[in-house]
């Protein structure tokens, strides 16, 4: 999703977007009104731009699950969704709701939100030259992306216990353990279909470059999921990911909520942590990539030494 983390810092929140993201949170919960009637015609034409490029791209691409949780929430292309209209379709389906808040919150905030079945989602919307770039979530990404997936039952109750583990992780110093799992599930996950693999990640369903290249291109790896396997990857903020992890189907997600990953943490503690592009011989890979891409970039950032 080319994402750029910002600092977490009230100053960084200054320079925000729009109205209600201008001043330093004033809930304790990092939650604003999502100030839904003080978006302006140009802000919707973003929306538009990008709701209609993505529904031609994801028919045959996003798993059905996505593709069904779309149709049945109030999402279409010619305004911003309103927030308390979609926790309203949300709430009945799977209890969810959609919260308004300013950009990037802090971990433990996030975590107590989703752990409550709230979903933060940025209130903002990226700007016309911007089209494929964030700096962080915006309500594209937040709305569009996850919004769908928060309809399926398995998916709900997988980032509430999420949000469980996040808040326990953070006691035990292993976020960053628990953030790869994230990061290679609700964010950037493949899934098997009967005809071939889908997405069903967010940052991939919310960008249309990363939808094709995930899926069609050839320099990624795609790697059947195992959980300990993940938990030592690191990931890409910046650009496309190396690899893909790819689940057999969404019901595998309950799996991994309900294992206690404390006896994991402990015992990959010290152990080596995998580069994004690595292939392990253990790995079930379903595509060696031949990481073309990322090695182009890497040799156009190179320094240029001596001819020997
Ligand atoms: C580890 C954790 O999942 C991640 O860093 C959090 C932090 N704060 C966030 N805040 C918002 N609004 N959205 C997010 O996806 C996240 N992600
Ligand atoms: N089951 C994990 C928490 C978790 C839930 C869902 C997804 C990822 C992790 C734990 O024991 O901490
Ligand atoms: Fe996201």
């Amino acid at each position: 999703m080319l994402m750029q983390l910002k600092e977490l810092t009230p100053e960084g929140l200054k320079t925000g977007h729009g109205l209600a993201g201008g001043d330093a949170p004033t809930r304790a919960d990092w939650t604003i009104d999502q100030g839904w009637h003080n978006y302006t015609a140009a802000e919707h034409a973003v929306w538009k731009t990008l709701f209609e490029r993505q529904s031609k791209l994801l028919p045959g691409r996003a798993c059905d699950e996505f593709v069904a949780g779309m149709r049945d929430l109030p999402i279409g292309p010619e305004q911003i969704p309103d927030f308390e209209q979609l926790s309203e379709v949300l709430m009945q389906r799977t209890g969810w709701q959609v919260v308004a808040v300013p950009g990037l919150v802090p971990d433990e905030v996030f975590f107590e939100h989703l752990a409550n079945r709230r979903f933060p989602a940025g209130h903002f919307i990226r700007k016309p030259s911007e089209l494929d770039y964030l700096e962080e979530p915006d309500v594209f990404h937040d709305v569009f992306g996850h919004v769908p997936m928060l309809m399926n039952p398995a998916i709900a109750d997988y980032i509430q216990a999420y949000g469980v583990g996040g808040l326990r992780a953070r006691k035990l110093g292993v976020l960053d353990k628990l953030a790869r799992v994230y990061w290679y599930t609700v964010e950037f996950g493949l899934v098997k279909q009967a005809d071939g693999l889908r997405i069903y990640g967010a940052g991939i369903a919310s960008s249309y470059t990363e939808t094709v290249f995930s899926l069609d291109d050839p320099s990624p790896n795609r790697i059947g999921f195992d959980l300990e396997r993940v938990m030592r990857t690191n990931y890409r903020i910046d650009d496309f990911q190396e690899s893909y992890f790819v689940i057999d189907n969404l019901d595998k997600l309950l799996d991994l909520a309900h294992i206690d990953f404390a006896p994991l943490y402990e015992r990959i503690a010290g152990q080596p942590e995998y580069q994004p592009g690595t292939v392990l011989p253990s790995d079930t890979l379903l595509t060696r990539g031949t990481g073309s891409y990322h090695d182009a970039k890497r040799a156009a950032t190179r320094p240029v030494t001596s001819l020997n």
